[in-house]
């Protein structure tokens, strides 16, 4: 629907970047698969991506083996962030977690080149708490979220560049998630032809977890 971005399913409200496989599964995620296009500004796109450049140039795309989870990607865990990137994060949390929840300190950011996809998986329950938020940048992308005792199940999120998404609780325990590859990338009839798209994720640490002994995270987390 032009104008409003909503579409009305029966009494439910559907936001145009959010699809599903029936109204029920929609109503039941929808405060737990949240995505709020344009949260970050064109200024803090840029901001991102400037200070991201110099530090995923220096590594390699990998092609793991074939059961890896991520295809085609380079990665980094950083701490240090520039004052106007703090900001940023400042507002994903205020956002996305609840003030009882800690982080992971080092947030996670993933550079998917073109062809690089992220097969389907559920976070490590052992290293992330109840909440996962992501900012895209770059690409848009589709993320598939599939029950995983219910595969007919599912939801698809739309990922603009510079969209938040949040996963908590069942979308993020009770659902695989992934982002789909070009060949697939369609979010219903549209194609959403898939380019580089850097991912900079938030998580939240197990409940019980201090900030001192958070453990190392897998790769996959
Ligand atoms: O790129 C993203 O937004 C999600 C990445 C992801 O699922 C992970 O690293 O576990
Ligand atoms: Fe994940
Ligand atoms: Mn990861």
């Amino acid at each position: 629907m032009a104008g409003s971005g909503r579409l009305a399913l029966g009494t439910l409200q559907v936001p145009g970047w959010v699809r599903g496989s029936s109204p029920a599964v929609l109503s039941r995620l929808r405060d737990a698969a949240v995505v709020r296009p344009g949260f970050l500004s064109a200024a803090e796109e840029e901001t991102l991506s400037r200070e991201l450049e110099p530090e995923l140039r220096r590594r390699r795309y990998e092609y793991d083996h074939w059961d890896a989870a991520i295809h085609g990607f380079r990665e980094t865990e950083k701490s240090r962030w520039s004052e106007a990137s703090r900001a940023i994060l400042q507002r994903v949390q205020a956002a996305a977690f609840s003030p009882g929840q800690t982080l992971l300190s080092p947030v996670h950011v993933l550079d998917l080149e073109p062809r690089g996809y992220i097969k389907p998986h559920v976070d490590s329950i052992k290293f992330c708490g109840a909440t996962i938020a992501g900012l895209s940048l770059l690409s848009p992308s589709v993320m598939r979220l599939v029950h995983t005792q219910e595969p007919g199940e599912w939801l698809e999120l739309l990922l603009e560049p510079g969209s938040l998404y949040v996963l908590r609780g069942s979308a993020r325990y009770d659902f695989s998630h992934e982002i789909l590859r070009d060949e697939e990338s369609f979010f219903g009839a549209r194609r959403v032809p898939r380019g580089r798209r850097i991912s900079v994720i938030c998580r939240s640490l197990p409940e019980g977890m201090g900030p001192e002994e958070p453990g190392q995270p897998p790769p996959a987390c």
